[in-house]
């Protein structure tokens, strides 16, 4: 495999990236030409927040070729027309073999939750002191145990289990791979509805509930319908604060909410944007992430 590298401004970014699909290309990747160079721009968006940027002010364009004379012929034609006067090649490069499953294998290891529960990909061991054990491969929905706002929530649902006996209904809203949802029916929740606007976290909870063998409903959020004694949310700031009253309508007296994806700055906003309904207290902090909860009075 050959890789092509084109160097070019904001302007260019998608109109290289689709000729480059248009001629063939197996594989267009952008990156931020100035990263870990003082030039470098953060380049992010939320839900609910102005649209970001449609690229960094210089991007590397990757493209991967069968081989050098298409690379070449494609670059040739690219930097031929007439709005390509910003764009240069910067190199055409072989990729190197590898073992790519291995290679992807090796960046994922056991999570620790708490000292009994792990999160361990199939190509792992669990850890000898595991009691509790959730299966999960990384996959296209997000919530592999890895990020801080995901570990905070299952380490809440490890320690409150046992205080809580009755999450007869959970609703976990923006499920992802379904890892919570899988983590509370693990410690022994029944009727549990995982929802999400993603069709593709859907697909990915149901298939992850039936590897660990337990029960669960993935849906569009519309089938999230009545109280829960659990309701859990593990989204971005903006959509949690906008989600304020449908989430708090969802809790049925006593219920506990669980809220993360909120930076430490942004406990203020959410604690006012809950007010109407609940007390939301920071319970967790990990690596600049907090885990907020509440309980319906
Ligand atoms: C950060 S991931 C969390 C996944 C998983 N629950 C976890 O804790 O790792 C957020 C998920 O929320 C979903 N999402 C975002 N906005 C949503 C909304 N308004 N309603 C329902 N789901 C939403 C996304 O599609 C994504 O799968």
């Amino acid at each position: 495999m050959q890789e092509l590298f084109l160097i070019c401004g904001e302007d260019d970014v998608e109109t290289v990236s689709d000729a480059l699909m248009e001629l063939d290309a197996l594989a267009v990747s952008v990156e931020d030409a100035d990263a870990d160079s003082p030039s470098e721009q953060a380049l992010f968006g939320e839900p609910g927040m102005p649209a970001p940027r449609g690229g960094w002010q210089r991007s590397v364009v990757r493209a991967l070729f069968p081989s050098v004379a298409e690379a070449t012929e494609c670059a040739t034609l690219i930097l031929s027309q007439d709005w390509a006067g910003g764009v240069h090649v910067q190199a055409i490069q072989a990729v190197a073999e590898q073992d790519w499953v291995r290679l992807t294998q090796s960046q994922f290891a056991p999570v620790e939750i708490t000292p009994e529960f792990w999160i361990v990909p199939s190509w792992h061991q669990a850890p000898a002191q595991a009691k509790q054990v959730m299966s999960l491969d990384p996959g296209l929905a997000f919530g592999t145990g890895t990020h801080p706002t995901t570990r905070m929530c299952l380490r809440w649902i490890a320690q409150h289990a046992a205080l809580s006996p009755s999450w007869t209904r959970v609703l976990d809203y923006g499920c992802g791979s379904g890892i919570l949802a899988i983590g509370a029916a693990l410690h022994g929740a029944r009727n549990i509805d995982a929802v999400d606007i993603d069709p593709a976290a859907i697909i990915a909870s149901k298939a992850n509930a039936e590897a660990n063998k337990v029960a669960l409903t993935a849906a569009l959020p519309d089938a999230a319908q009545g109280e829960y004694p659990l309701v859990m949310a593990n989204i971005l700031a903006t959509p949690l604060r906008l989600l304020a009253p449908l989430l708090c309508a969802h809790m049925a007296p006593d219920a506990h909410l669980i809220l993360a994806g909120i930076l430490e700055r942004q406990a203020d906003e959410l604690k006012e944007a809950y007010a109407p309904w609940v007390k939301l207290e920071v319970s967790d902090s990990q690596e600049g992430w907090i885990l907020m909860t509440a309980k319906r009075a």
